[in-house]
């Protein structure tokens, strides 16, 4: 278990089994704010404006939206609204598909009085797996941090990562951040050089809230500075999640993940993928054809945070208009190997 509060997850059924309680990122690393959806829309909302994300977050929380909305009306159009109306919240983690098409083929052979609480228990398997691969994925990227230090012994790991693909991003662990937790609490001296990751900063506020709450040692740097840092020798490797990765290999994730893997390979650095089997998409051939989320501009060209006297405020950036991707794709070949739950493998999806 990570660091998390009261709780031991980032996701879990309300006390009263009939909602998700999840925590509303938005407000961290300033605000430990829990929040109980209690209907579709408000998973539906929560996923959309990212008050919760990460590819196996937004599948698990969809999923229990999917059991709000069965609850509410378990009528077959219902279910194929519902689950229509969640899968449009967001376009490229295929957790998002994955968990919707689980908890759909569970209960679509149901009765409709049967598939509120299986659907429940769905989404509550969910979340329960995603434990488990991520511990897995762990236990799979140890092993490539204990060979690191067996050749460093006289200096910590240096790790960059790129975005929160932490325990905040699933519902424990986390993939990338899964083995450096491990690691750490093992003994193992490891330092993260944590990518901002502009424009909405997953990585400044939420990777280090996570690594310094599990006192990990950790430096924010600028997303332009890993160049730089890995042609200093000052990288030993890069971890990074996904929110998918297709048939042939490739792998997308947050935007600017692409020059990272450049950057890498430029200069000799393994780059690791780490993912589960839920974020693996078989039926997408390449990352040509993953559909890449365009965020509002406002998200580039503003900027909240905390003005000091107990407020947030929001300054502008700048009076031009902005466009913002919010993914990239990085080909299979700059991947140098895929950590995943059944271990660290050359190629994926043979
Ligand atoms: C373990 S999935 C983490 C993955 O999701 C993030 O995207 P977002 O914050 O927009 O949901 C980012 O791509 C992370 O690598």
């Amino acid at each position: 278990m990570i660091l998390q509060g009261e709780y031991t997850r980032s996701i879990m059924r309300t006390q009263d089994g009939k909602g998700a309680r999840i925590l509303d990122q938005r407000q961290l690393p300033w605000e430990v704010r829990w929040v109980e959806l209690r209907d579709m829309e408000a998973a539906a909302i929560a996923i959309r404006e990212m008050w919760t994300r990460g590819a196996p977050m937004v599948g698990a929380t969809a999923a229990y939206g999917l059991a709000m909305a069965l609850a509410e009306d378990p009528s077959d159009e219902s279910l194929l609204a519902a689950r229509d109306y969640l899968f449009h919240t967001r376009p490229t983690a295929v957790n998002l598909r994955w968990a919707l098409d689980e908890v759909a083929k569970t209960v679509g052979p149901l009765p409709p009085a049967e598939r509120a609480q299986a659907a429940f228990a769905r989404a509550d398997a969910i979340c329960d797996e995603d434990v488990e691969l991520c511990r897995a994925i762990g236990e799979s990227g140890l092993q490539l941090l204990r060979d690191l230090h067996a050749r460093h012994p006289d200096r910590p790991i240096n790790i960059l990562t790129h975005c929160n693909a932490g325990w905040l991003a699933t519902v424990d662990y986390g993939t990338a951040t899964a083995p450096i937790y491990l690691a750490h609490d093992e003994g193992i001296p490891v330092h993260v050089w944590v990518d901002e990751t502009r424009p909405r900063n997953q990585g400044a506020l939420l990777t280090a809230f996570e690594l310094r709450n599990h006192g990990v040692p950790h430096t924010v740097i600028a997303d332009n500075a890993g160049g730089l840092l890995m042609m200093q020798g000052k990288v030993d490797a890069v971890i990074v999640g996904t929110d998918r990765v297709t048939a042939n290999g490739d792998v997308c994730n947050k935007i600017g993940t692409y020059l990272k893997a450049l950057a890498a390979h430029d200069n000799d650095v393994p780059f690791y993928v780490a993912l589960p089997y839920t974020t693996f998409d078989a039926d997408t051939p390449s990352g040509d054809a993953i559909p890449i989320e365009e965020r509002a501009g406002e998200e580039l060209t503003q900027a909240t945070g905390p003005a000091g006297d107990g407020t947030i405020t929001t300054i502008r950036l700048t009076q031009s208009p902005a466009a913002n991707p919010a993914f990239d794709v990085t080909p299979a070949r700059l991947v140098t190997a895929y950590i995943t739950e059944k271990g660290v493998l050359d190629r994926i999806g043979d």
